[in-house]
């Protein structure tokens, strides 16, 4: 039998209560703004791991009443054909977020599109002007998934000041900005990647006190990997094909050896996923509100 000592992180619950706390604002704010919130979800192709994450997205949007302007396109459509769809979303009054969903086919630019996004609207805090004030410490759209994960460990009074943190991975949706968000925390922070020596690896992830591996890697992170007493967040997504053809998803953390070592331990799945939907409702929620700002303080100037 496991035997676990670690506290788990659990994002399912947290993201629960978050949306419903979510649920009471829009409808408390719905009647004076007139509209519900808006959020379109652009995904491209087939991919079966984004048509899950789209759907959730969706769901969750509609369970606390967010209203969905999502598109879905076929893997053939062209560049030119999401700008236009971007454009028209741009500039959609009703249309508070707009998220691309990645990874794109190969002969997408991705880049070029997510730039393409207003950066009011960027949901998904991809846009160069919402990880340029992440830089500054500025407010702004804040990727979801490291927000999420800064969420998670708040909840759990989790500091990660003065804490040695480790994240593995250095993407520009997961990476780059959650070891930014960590250094806002005032946390000693280090990224290890693809060119980082194994025994790099080893010496830095057995220092940390905070461990975020996003690799999308199945037992990079064994116990013998972690400090004792660390906390490690998973954010890797493996999806593993079961010999009846059925999927199941883990991450980079050997969940049952890291558990008897760490203090606390975010799964997957369970953990980061439902955390990064419900930052993507609170970012819809914040441009929503933002935008009602902006026009009743421009009505107040025209008068
Ligand atoms: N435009 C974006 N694309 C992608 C992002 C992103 O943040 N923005 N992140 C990942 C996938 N992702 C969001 O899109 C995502 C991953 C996982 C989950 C989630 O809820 N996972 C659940 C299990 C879900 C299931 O398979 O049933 C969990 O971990 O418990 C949500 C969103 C790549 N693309």
């Amino acid at each position: 039998m496991t035997d676990i000592a670690a506290r788990l992180l659990d994002g399912k619950a947290l993201a629960r209560s978050l949306q419903n706390e979510y649920k009471k604002r829009i409808a408390t704010l719905e009647p004076k703004i007139g509209r519900p919130p808006g959020l379109a979800v652009l995904m491209v192709g087939e991919n079966p791991a984004s048509a899950v994450y789209v759907r959730n997205k969706e769901r969750a949007s509609s369970k606390v009443g967010i209203a969905s302007f999502g598109q879905h396109f076929p893997v053939t459509v062209t560049q030119t054909e999401l700008e236009v769809a971007i454009d028209l979303l741009n500039a959609d009054d009703c249309v508070d977020g707009i998220l691309l969903q990645l990874p794109l086919p190969s002969h997408l630019d991705a880049t070029a599109l997510l730039y393409r996004i207003r950066p009011e609207k960027d949901a998904d805090g991809l846009h160069p002007v919402n990880l340029g004030r992440l830089v500054r410490s500025e407010p702004g759209l804040r990727s979801c998934t490291p927000a999420g994960v800064m969420r998670l460990l708040a909840e759990y009074d989790i500091d990660p000041a003065g804490k040695r943190a480790l994240v593995v991975g250095r993407s520009i949706l997961v990476g780059k900005p959650m070891a930014l968000m960590l250094l806002e925390a005032n946390a000693s922070v280090a990224i290890a990647h693809s060119h980082t020596s194994a025994s790099d690896l080893c010496d830095l992830a057995r220092k940390a006190d905070i461990l975020v591996p996003a690799v999308g890697k199945a037992g990079l992170i064994g116990p013998e990997l972690v400090k004792p007493g660390a906390v490690v967040v998973d954010v890797g997504i493996v999806r593993v094909t079961n010999p009846d053809g059925s999927h199941h998803l883990t991450g980079d953390v050997d969940f049952d050896g890291v558990s008897r070592v760490a203090s606390a331990i975010a799964p997957v799945p369970g953990g980061v996923g439902p955390m990064t939907v419900a930052l993507l409702l609170e970012n819809t929620i914040t441009s929503w509100v933002t935008s009602w700002e902006r026009r009743r303080s421009e009505a107040h100037a025209a008068l």
